[in-house]
């Protein structure tokens, strides 16, 4: 083959060389070589159709059984792509839903998620005279200090921690989420006013007794503030709301690291 192919080189060169113009094979030689080429595209052509030819003739010669089996096989395929890529657009589907519920530092739920978990709660409320749950709006105290003497990056280990406290702290039923900044509010089902003080100081003691430690290191200690209100009726709870925001502005105004407000009865009992 590879003489072949250095023979035509050979002649190609002769056929384009001048001095051999005017020779009187010159003429022959190139329509011989025309020819040859010609046959060569001929014969490949014919190979690559008997090529074709074999392949749809292994088919037919091939059994009922062999034919089913190769378009079972051929299903599985298809429904393991499949399979792989709902999994793939289930997982982003949770991701999605993951990342619009919950907040990004703390992994709580976020301000939106707990307004419409809110909403929802207020709504039953309308069916059951009755019943009634707490909201509490929780505040670190003098956060900005913590930020600007420690950082940023210990500030938001702060935020994580606190956060990890507070989940550990309540009851399974009960809903914590990240209100704002430094803000965090429950929603505790079933609960009296009574009964969300005694909420609200647990945490409050857990929070300012725990040691914090800074992103160099360092061991830090916070406070925070709270406030909460309760609700019994749906049109109750903007009030509700109101009512734990300025029960918080309350505790900050009068010293920070305390509950609003405060239950008398139930200070011995905690
Ligand atoms: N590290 C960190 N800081 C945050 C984040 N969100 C809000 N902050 C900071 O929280 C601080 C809140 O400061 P202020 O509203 O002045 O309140 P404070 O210093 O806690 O004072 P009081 O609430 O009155 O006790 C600001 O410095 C914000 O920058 C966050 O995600 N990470």
């Amino acid at each position: 083959m590879a003489d072949m192919q250095e023979l035509e080189v050979d002649i190609d060169g002769l056929l384009a060389d001048p001095a051999w113009q005017g020779h009187p094979l010159h003429h022959a030689l190139g329509v011989l070589m025309e020819r040859h080429r010609d046959l060569l595209r001929q014969l490949e052509r014919i190979t690559h159709i008997a090529d074709r030819y074999q392949g749809a003739e292994h088919e037919r010669g091939m059994s009922y059984c062999q034919r089913y089996e190769k378009q079972l096989h051929q299903l599985e395929r298809l429904l393991r792509i499949s399979d792989r890529y709902q999994q793939i657009m289930r997982r982003q589907h949770e991701e999605l839903r993951q990342q619009s519920t919950h907040d990004p530092l703390t992994g709580l739920y976020n301000r939106r998620y707990m307004q419409r978990r809110l909403h929802e709660e207020a709504l039953k409320l309308g069916r059951h005279q009755d019943q009634l749950f707490s909201v509490v709006l929780a505040d670190i105290d003098h956060f900005k200090a913590v930020n600007d003497t420690f950082g940023h990056n210990t500030g938001d280990a702060v935020l994580m921690e606190v956060a990890r406290r507070f989940v550990l702290n309540i009851r399974k039923y009960d809903v914590c989420g990240r209100w704002g900044g430094e803000e965090f509010l429950l929603l505790l089902p079933s609960t009296t006013e009574a009964q969300a003080y005694r909420v609200c100081e647990n945490l409050r003691r857990v929070i300012s007794e725990t040691q914090y430690r800074g992103t160099d290191g360092q061991s830090l200690a916070v406070s925070m503030s709270f406030g909460y209100g309760s609700c019994r009726a749906v049109e109750d709870l903007e009030n509700t709301l109101k009512k734990a925001d300025s029960a918080l502005y309350d505790a900050k105004r009068t010293g920070r690291n305390r509950v609003s407000p405060v239950i008398e009865d139930e200070v011995g009992t905690i």
